[in-house]
């Protein structure tokens, strides 16, 4: 068996082009969507995913403010420009970049975001609503993840899915989406004994530990969808230099039933559903205003 390989590319392209009408939609009412963007110190891999949102924003006709601090802003000065965004009635999403430096207290910061306008769906109101299944923002990565498997016609209900991660950004989040959905969700983590012996009972398996090519072809269930969140860059050997993600693509591909590429996998879908948040945003703030 060869594996369907899920297209986030083209999937993005697809799903930007809706969200891009619903954003002309809006700003013919008045109400163009608009996200700030804060980026906090000098990671090249953060630059690069800064600009691409803004370049996405650009493309779909959502308005983007971009915020830069040097390595060494302040706490304070962070705080002031959250506090500044919140308050203007015409910026619709708020984020900032991860990872923050280390002198900066991430949870304060992601606290101090309006959760009307926390399009990262990381405020503690949005993950607590979320695990209660209410209406809440939904982390972008695991968001998007969850569109690809309704791409794919991947049945959840009823799935066996599990989950290797348990960070607050893919993993956590990902188990309530899952279990929301009807799934039997298992959390694999870096104390799990036999990981083998749960990935192996996969019908859905989801990889974001961050550790490349993890995951083999034998801990892999025959025919199951598998979705890769790791972003790895090799550091020696022949592919030096390269992406890849946590899955060992070429073994789990002959396993799977459908699986997802690094690069042009979940990536691309991570900023999507950043782009249809903050519309999601501009349209309860429009209905509010009777628009
Ligand atoms: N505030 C946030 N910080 C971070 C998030 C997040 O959702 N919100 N997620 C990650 C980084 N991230 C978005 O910010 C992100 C990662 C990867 C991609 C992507 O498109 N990857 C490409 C490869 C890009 C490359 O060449 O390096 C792919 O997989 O095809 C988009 C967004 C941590 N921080």
């Amino acid at each position: 068996m060869t594996a369907r390989i899920i297209d986030g590319n083209a999937l993005s392209a697809q799903v930007r082009g809706e969200i891009a009408g619903r954003a002309a939609a809006l700003t013919a009412r008045g109400v163009q969507p608009c996200l700030a963007v804060i980026l906090v110190g000098g990671d090249p891999a953060s630059a690069v995913y800064v600009r691409n949102k803004v370049a996405g924003c650009e493309k779909a006709g959502i308005r983007s403010l971009r915020f830069d601090y040097p390595e060494s802003a302040t706490q304070d000065e962070v705080m002031a420009r959250l506090a500044e965004l919140n308050a203007d009635p015409a910026v619709h999403g708020i984020l900032v970049q991860l990872p923050l430096p280390k002198h900066l207290d991430e949870t304060a910061v992601l606290e101090a975001i309006d959760i009307k306008k926390d399009v990262d769906g990381f405020h503690a109101e949005n993950v607590g609503r979320l695990s209660q299944g209410r209406e809440a923002f939904i982390p972008c990565t695991p968001h998007g993840v969850m569109k690809m498997l309704e791409s794919t016609g991947t049945p959840v209900q009823g799935a066996e899915a599990v989950v290797i991660g348990r960070s607050n950004i893919v993993g956590k989040p990902m188990a309530m989406l899952l279990t929301n959905a009807g799934a039997t969700v298992t959390v694999c983590h870096s104390k799990t004994k036999d990981l083998a012996f749960h990935t192996r009972r996969a019908d859905i398996l989801v990889a974001a530990i961050g550790k490349p090519r993890f995951v083999t072809g034998d801990m892999v269930k025959p025919g199951a969808t598998v979705i890769d969140v790791g972003i790895n860059r090799l550091q020696d050997g022949p592919d030096a230099g390269k992406l890849c993600g946590d899955v060992d693509f070429e073994s789990a591909k002959a396993v799977a039933g459908a699986i997802t590429p690094v690069p042009g996998g979940v990536g691309p879908m991570t900023i999507t559903m950043l782009l249809e948040n903050t519309v999601i945003s501009a349209e309860r703030a429009a209905r509010a205003c009777g628009k």
